[in-house]
């Protein structure tokens, strides 16, 4: 059996579920199909989810909404229209959205509801479409499937005993439209994962149901060793292992959810990543062990919207548990860090922005002063990340110096390096604005002809 996800480009109109359609009735073991909500048609569309989301900050303001709800429901029509399947599904995915904004529950859990809408509109319009085609599809709610969730509004993680229900779909007669994105708890309350995060359902179903293969559909041909939209026509990668496409995901290749590996690698089951446009091409396969004739830099990620603390104090060393209490400050702001490279009198820690505004840069700043008296304290915003990515990167002789060199010759300086707290990575740290030179000048070097 084979689990199939079809990206919000994948479900972004009539015609993409079209060939949605063809690809399931192409191979019979596909018999899991998690879809997204509708994802952008063009470059200035916007994403369902995001259409949702902006109605939930409207609406729980009791602002007038029916303009937003208007937009949300003119797609829903137009997909209908296209696939020409009964409207009837309208009214229902209607209804569910009034009822969500006029029910009890706190802001928090209606946004997370809303959100959920999307995929779960999708799979029931692609599940009738399914049948209109001549297949035995069947639309399965998450709760019904048996995705177990914990109680964290739009970051839930899957409780391990989702896996043993979830085997159970062995079972199942028909081909399960499952809609992706979300799950419940064991009290029965919807919860979203992280945005992206219908990746990481259809590798649960995969993982559950123990899977032969977890194919991911998106619109592109494979993985490319560099996002495609930073170099044009970028080397494919054929083949991958989970931990280094976990670390590309992590660092900015979002063409897959860095949480959405665990559970596949888990129980070993490969990965791979097609494109609904072109389903015959091979795609990119995510394997547990690297092709011994493959080179050892598989792809440079990277990705904008870090900010680094710099604290430093004389004879810092020295000082027992200064590390400890710096990361407990941030653990009371409720702020998690991404690196933390030290030196003997310096330490920085590496910070997503997403998590630090204002306010809390001066709380945090005012508390490292008073508490840890250091002589010099800095953030530096508008940091980029660099990671280039590969299983035995760090035992090969020369990957930082052709690294370094790139770097040097776009004129780019280096901020901070990090090497060998990853097995198969080495991480720069670069100002934001240098990174459109970088990234093709590391390219060149490693991938150039
Ligand atoms: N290294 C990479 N290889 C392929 N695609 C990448 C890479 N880095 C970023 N992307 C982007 O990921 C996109 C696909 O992911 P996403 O937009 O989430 O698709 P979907 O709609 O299927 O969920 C591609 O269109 C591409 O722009
Ligand atoms: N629709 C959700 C979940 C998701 O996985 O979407 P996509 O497959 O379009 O990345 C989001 O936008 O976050």
């Amino acid at each position: 059996m084979k689990v199939a996800k079809f990206g919000g480009s994948s479900v972004a109109n009539g015609n993409q579920i079209e060939k949605i359609g063809a690809i399931i009735k192409s191979d019979p073991e596909r018999k899991f199909v998690i879809v997204s909500a509708p994802g952008k048609r063009h470059q200035d569309d916007t994403k369902m989810t995001d259409l949702l989301i902006q109605l939930g900050n409207i609406a729980f303001q009791d602002k007038p909404y029916m303009d937003n709800l208007n937009v949300i429901m003119n797609r829903f029509s137009e997909i209908v229209e296209e696939l020409r399947i009964s409207p009837s599904i309208l009214d229902d995915i209607k209804n569910n959205i009034q009822e969500i904004i006029n029910n009890n529950e706190s802001d928090q859990m209606k946004m997370d509801a809303l959100k959920s809408i999307g995929e779960d509109s999708s799979a029931k319009l692609v599940s009738e479409y399914l049948k209109t085609i001549g297949l035995n599809a069947r639309y399965l709610n998450p709760k019904d499937a048996g995705i177990i969730v914990s109680n964290e509004p739009g970051n839930a993680q899957i409780l391990p005993e989702s896996f043993s229900e979830l085997y159970k779909l062995r079972q199942y007669e028909e081909i399960a439209v499952i809609p992706g994105f979300f799950g419940f708890t064991k009290e029965g309350k919807l919860m979203t994962f992280s945005r992206g995060g219908s990746d990481i359902t259809g590798s649960i179903v995969a993982a559950g149901i123990k899977a032969k293969l977890y194919e991911n559909f998106t619109d592109v041909d494979s993985v490319y060793t560099v996002n495609p939209s930073i170099v044009s026509n970028p080397k494919e990668i054929t083949t991958l292992t989970y931990k280094e496409m976990r670390e590309l995901s992590y660092a900015g290749f979002s063409v897959f959810h860095d949480e959405a590996l665990i559970p596949a690698f888990q129980q070993k089951i490969p990965v791979c990543i097609k494109n609904t446009n072109n389903p015959d091409a091979p795609g990119t396969m995510i394997i547990s062990e690297k092709n011994k004739s493959r080179k050892c830099v598989v792809g440079i990620a990277s990705s904008k919207g870090f900010s680094s603390l710099y604290v430093s104090k004389y004879l810092m060393n020295r000082e027992v548990g200064f590390g400890r209490k710096l990361l407990q400050i941030l653990e009371k702001e409720s702020i998690s860090f991404e690196h933390a490279p030290s030196g003997i009198d310096e330490m920085s820690v590496i910070i997503r922005n997403s998590q630090l505004s204002a306010a809390k840069e001066e709380v945090i700043v005012n508390r490292i002063k008073e508490e840890l008296h250091p002589d010099r304290i800095t953030f530096h915003r508008d940091l980029a990340m660099i990671m280039i990515v590969g299983e035995g990167i760090v035992s090969t002789l020369g990957i930082a110096q052709k690294a370094t060199t790139a770097l040097t010759d776009a004129h780019v300086n280096i901020e901070m390096i990090n090497q060998g707290s990853s097995e198969v990575s080495i991480m720069f740290g670069i100002q934001s604005e240098g990174l459109n030179r970088a990234i093709p000048s590391l390219y060149n070097a490693f991938f150039g002809s």
